[in-house]
C-alpha cells in the first residue's frame, strides 16, 4: 500500500545531498526536536522517552516543534526516535534515566544466544514506520523528512557497555578478545539497519542518515576492521534492495564522529557528516560528488550572538572555500548534536547566519 505525500516544496536538502549547486546552504541541527526547547520539555513533562517515540502522534508532535518554531529558516525534519530502538527490537531492555541504561549488558559472546535470531522489523519497529508516515503526511511538504539509525559499531557499544561510556573498555575488550564473534554480531546488526531503513523509506522517509557517532573510539585500522565493512555493508544492500523494490533511492548520509573523513567517504555514502574538529578545506580531495555536512561546534551556541556571527561566517568561507568558491554539495550543521542548555532564539539566530553567509555573494563568499 502506497501512500500518497504532498508535493514537496523545499528540495534544497535533497539537491545539495546529491552533491549539486544551491543557492545557499540547507541547514538543519543533530536533536533539534529535544530538551533545548520548552514545547519539547512540556511533551516530556507528561511522558517517558521512549513511550514518545513508540507513540506515533507524540512523536509526530515533537518532530515538528521546531519545523513550526523556524519555519522559513529549517530545511529539513528529522523523525524523533533513538538509535537504541534496534537492541530493543533484538529483545534487550533499554532506559532512559536520564541516559541510555540496559540493565541486561551483553557480557561475553555466550551472552548473543540471547538476543531473538531474527528481527521482524515491521512488528518490532512498526511504531516509527507509523510516525514517518504520519510525520511526511503533516509536514504538507514544507521541508523533506530524514529517517535514521545507529551504525553496528555504536548500537554494539551500547549493548556491551550498558550505556554511555567514555573510554567503550569492555566494547573493546570484545573487539580484541572476540574479533570474530565482534564482527559477527556488528553484520547482525548490519541486517537489521538495512531491513530498518528500507522500511523508513516505504514509510516516506527521504533521506536517511546513519550514526556512528562512537567512530572516533577506534584507531584508524580498527575503525576500517570492525566498523566501515558494516557501514559498507549497509549502503550497498540499502541501495539493492530499495531499487528491487522499487522504492526511492533517496540520498545516504554518514556521520562517524571522530573518525577519518576520508575513510568514512569509503563507506559509499552521499554525504559525509563532519564534526568540528575537521577543517573542510582539509577535506577538500574528496570527490566534489560526495556532498559534506557540518560542523559548527555546537558550544558556539553559548558564546552569545557575536560569536554565532563570526563562528558561522568563517564555518561558511571554509566550506565555500573547500568546493572552489561555490555552494555545492554543503548540508549546513553543528558538528554533533545541541545541547540542552541552548537559548532557542540563539539557535534561531544561527540558522538566519547560514542563510546570510552560506551563499557565494556573502561576505563569506567574497
Ligand atoms: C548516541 C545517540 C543516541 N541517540 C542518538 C544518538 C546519535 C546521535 C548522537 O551521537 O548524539 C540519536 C538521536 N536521539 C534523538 C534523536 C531525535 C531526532 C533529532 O532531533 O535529532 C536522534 C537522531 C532523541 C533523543 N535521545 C535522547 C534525548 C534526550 C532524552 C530525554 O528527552 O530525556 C533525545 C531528545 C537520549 C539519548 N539517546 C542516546 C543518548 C546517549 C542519550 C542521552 C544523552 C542526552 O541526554 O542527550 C543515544
Amino acid at each position: 500500500m502506497e501512500t500518497t505525500f504532498p508535493p514537496l516544496k523545499n528540495d534544497l536538502l535533497l539537491r545539495a545531498a546529491r552533491g549539486e549547486q544551491t543557492e545557499r546552504a540547507p541547514v538543519w541541527v543533530m536533536r533539534q526536536a529535544g530538551r533545548y526547547l520548552p514545547e519539547f520539555r512540556e511533551t516530556r513533562k507528561d511522558h517517558e522517552f521512549f513511550d514518545i517515540c513508540r507513540t506515533p502522534e507524540l512523536a509526530t508532535e515533537v518532530t515538528l516543534q521546531p519545523i513550526r518554531r523556524y519555519k522559513g529558516l529549517l530545511d529539513a525534519a528529522i523523525i524523533f526516535s533513538d538509535i537504541l530502538v534496534i537492541p530493543q527490537a533484538m529483545g534487550m531492555e533499554v532506559q532512559m534515566k536520564p541516559g541510555p541504561f540496559f540493565p541486561d549488558p551483553l557480557v561475553n559472546p555466550s551472552d548473543v544466544s540471547k538476543l531473538s535470531p531474527t528481527v521482524d522489523v515491521d512488528k518490532e519497529l512498526g511504531y516509527v514506520f507509523k510516525a514517518i508516515t504520519r510525520t511526511r503526511t503533516m509536514l504538507e511538504g514544507e521541508v523533506p523528512l530524514i529517517g535514521f539509525c545507529g551504525a553496528p559499531w555504536t548500537l554494539m557499544g551500547y549493548m556491551i557497555e550498558g550505556g554511555s561510556s567514555k573510554t567503550m573498555e569492555k566494547a573493546k575488550t570484545w573487539i580484541f578478545k572476540y574479533p570474530e564473534e565482534s564482527k559477527a554480531l556488528l553484520l547482525r546488526i548490519a541486517d537489521i539497519c538495512v531491513d530498518y531503513l528500507v522500511g523508513q523509506v516505504k514509510a516516506g522517509a527521504q533521506l536517511l542518515q546513519i550514526f556512528d557517532s562512537n567512530a572516533g573510539d577506534l584507531s584508524p585500522y580498527d575503525f576500517i576492521t570492525f566498523s566501515l565493512p558494516t557501514l559498507q555493508h549497509i549502503s550497498t544492500k540499502l541501495r539493492e534492495k530499495l531499487a528491487s523494490q522499487s522504492l526511492p533511492s533517496v540520498p545516504l548520509t554518514l556521520f562517524a564522529k571522530g573518525a577519518s573523513p576520508t575513510l568514512a567517504a569509503r563507506a559509499g555514502y552521499d554525504t559525509i557528516g563532519l564534526d568540528w574538529t575537521v577543517d573542510p578545506r582539509d577535506v577538500a580531495s574528496l570527490p566534489v560528488e560526495v556532498a559534506l555536512q557540518g560542523n559548527l561546534d555546537p558550544s558556539v551556541l553559548f558564546g552569545g550572538r557575536d560569536a554565532i556571527d563570526r563562528e558561522v561566517c568563517r564555518m561558511s568561507e571554509a566550506f565555500l572555500a573547500a568546493r572552489g568558491g561555490v555552494c555545492r554539495g554543503w548540508i549546513a550543521n553543528l558538528g554533533h548534536g545541541i545541547t540542552p542548555g541552548v537559548d532557542p532564539d540563539d539557535l534561531r539566530f544561527f540558522f538566519e547566519c547560514v542563510h546570510k553567509y552560506s551563499s557565494p555573494g556573502s561576505k563569506a563568499g567574497n
